[in-house]
């Protein structure tokens, strides 16, 4: 427990605001306000930490000003936050449609109460409860005017439905975690959890989901929501993520001889030669997929390289004549492909999806270097032989009973040297990180237990998973890209 009085809390408060401020002016950022929100260089998911020195200092001084008001609370006040949040009005907010209708110049209660035949008394309460929280600002009596929340509210139905899933499926099944483990307690099956007892069902989530499609419709699209947050950014694993099949992240030399030679990439018989293929379990409707693609393309490019698709091999009469200046050239990237795998539903819909879409250059690029295929990653992996299979927000939906069937599954594809990659949130260890940090973790931790008996795991917990799968899968390379929510770590098969 931290021992500073309150007068030493101020001070350094003061000093990380001076710190910030002038960061800000640096870079010519505005101030935060509550009418604009966040100038650009703040813009990072806060408990991810920052990606720029200025967003750094905005983290620190968060978890400053939270421990200070934490320190002024009532203890009862801490214990009960759910008697208190924005949640209270936000989410009829949001189900009476007062948020998307909220004009954007302002409006009296009384003309938005009119316009949506509502009540005036309660669309007041509503609004005014709201206010407290910075969301709408009540700049004069009975007018209310917007603020950087809700404008985001307005404007975007993503956050809409993300506040929906919270209030509708994911608090009531964290209500019933209790009965679910005292029903159940040493199940890892996903039917035994909160959700399940909440919704009177046996059958677990996404299956019962299946029966329910407005329900599951607004699951899927607040979810999808939710993964292009900053933090949540495919960036993020493109840049961390293991471009040669050989190489760890953490050893460029090796990274640098597995890249192969200019000879490698143009002999048939070099395994440089094959493409690079990376199975996408889980992949959902390709989108991580495409990322990747899209950064390997950049990077060929960068490099003067064609695509990394028909790599020019030289003749052997090219390749006699110009021996020297040849080998003197810059290794060459293999070509990537990218095969998707999901259930054959979702594999329907991404097909439909991608044929749906307008094609673009990048599209055209990228596409062909995707195939999709169903599969049930709880039956023996059928491509074989692949450079990395990539398994990004998958194993946290499963309890470690069926996170090893999902890697069992998988061991009889892989080839020495192979990589299985995973993208996923590792909870911070004890002290590890300030706790608002490890909060988001845990909280996170605590919807996938009340959701599928799932769990985020601690580095420990994922090591310990992968030596229980099999002591082949060695000792993961971790990457934690600063900015991420999501870690990267790397385990090599040494078959
Ligand atoms: C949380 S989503 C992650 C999607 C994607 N990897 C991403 O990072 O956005 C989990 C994915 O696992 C898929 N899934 C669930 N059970 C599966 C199974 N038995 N076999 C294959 N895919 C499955 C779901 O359909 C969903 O697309």
């Amino acid at each position: 427990m931290d021992p500073l009085t309150l007068q030493e809390r101020v001070s350094t408060i003061a000093q990380t605001t001076t710190d910030l401020v002038d960061k800000l002016r640096q870079v010519g950022d505005p101030e935060p306000s509550f009418e604009h929100g966040l100038p650009p260089s703040l813009q990072t998911n806060a408990c991810a930490g920052g990606s720029t020195a200025a967003a750094a200092l905005r983290l620190r001084l968060l978890q400053q000003v939270d421990e200070l008001r934490a320190v002024l609370t009532e203890p009862a006040l801490l214990l009960t936050p759910e008697m208190q949040n924005p949640s209270l009005s936000g989410h009829a907010i949001v189900r009476l449609g007062i948020a998307e209708s909220f004009p954007p110049e302002g409006t009296t209660v009384t003309a938005l109460a009119q316009k949506l035949r509502l009540r005036e008394d309660l669309v007041r309460r509503l609004l005014a409860h709201s206010a407290t929280y910075h969301v709408y600002y009540e700049s004069e009596p009975d007018r209310f005017v917007h603020t950087a929340a809700s404008r985001l509210l307005a404007e975007n139905p993503g956050m809409r439905d993300w506040i929906r899933l919270g209030c509708e499926e994911l608090l009531p099944a964290t209500m019933q975690i209790a009965n679910a483990i005292l029903r159940y307690p040493s199940s890892e099956e996903p039917k035994h959890c909160g959700w399940n007892i909440q919704n009177q069902t046996s059958e677990p989530i996404f299956r019962a989901l299946a029966g329910m499609p407005d329900r599951a419709s607004l699951f899927a699209r607040a979810m999808s929501w939710h993964a292009r947050e900053p933090g949540f950014s495919p960036r993020y694993l493109a840049e961390a993520f293991p471009w040669q099949s050989t190489s760890t992240l953490l050893d460029p030399a090796r990274e640098q001889s597995a890249v192969g030679s200019p000879d490698d990439a143009c002999d048939p018989t070099s395994p440089h030669s094959k493409p690079f293929t990376i199975v996408d379990m889980g992949g959902g409707l390709g989108h991580i997929s495409q990322a990747l693609l899209a950064h390997h393309l950049r990077l060929s490019e960068a490099e003067g390289h064609d695509h990394g698709t028909q790599q020019s091999c030289p003749s052997q009469h090219e390749h006699d004549n110009n021996q020297g200046e040849y080998s003197a050239r810059r290794p060459r990237r293999r070509s990537v492909q990218c095969i998707v795998q999901d259930a054959a539903q979702v594999v329907s819909q991404a097909i439909s999806t991608a044929q749906a879409q307008p094609a673009t250059d990048a599209s055209r690029t990228v596409e062909p270097r995707i195939e999709f295929q169903a599969h049930d990653f709880f039956h023996e992996q059928p491509v074989k032989g692949a450079d990395v299979y990539l398994l990004r927000l998958v194993l946290h939906d499963w309890s470690d009973k069926y996170a090893l069937q999902i890697l069992r599954a998988l061991i009889p594809a892989l080839q020495p040297g192979a990589k299985v990659v995973v993208n996923d949130r590792v909870v911070p260890g004890r002290h590890e990180v300030h706790y608002l940090v490890e909060r988001e973790a845990r909280d996170y931790d605590m919807y996938m237990m009340a959701f599928q008996n799932a769990k985020e795991r601690t580095l420990e917990d994922w090591t310990a998973l992968f030596g229980a799968a099999d002591a082949r899968f060695g000792w993961p390379a971790v990457h934690r890209p600063v900015g991420s929510g999501l870690a990267v770590l790397e385990f090599t098969w040494e078959g």
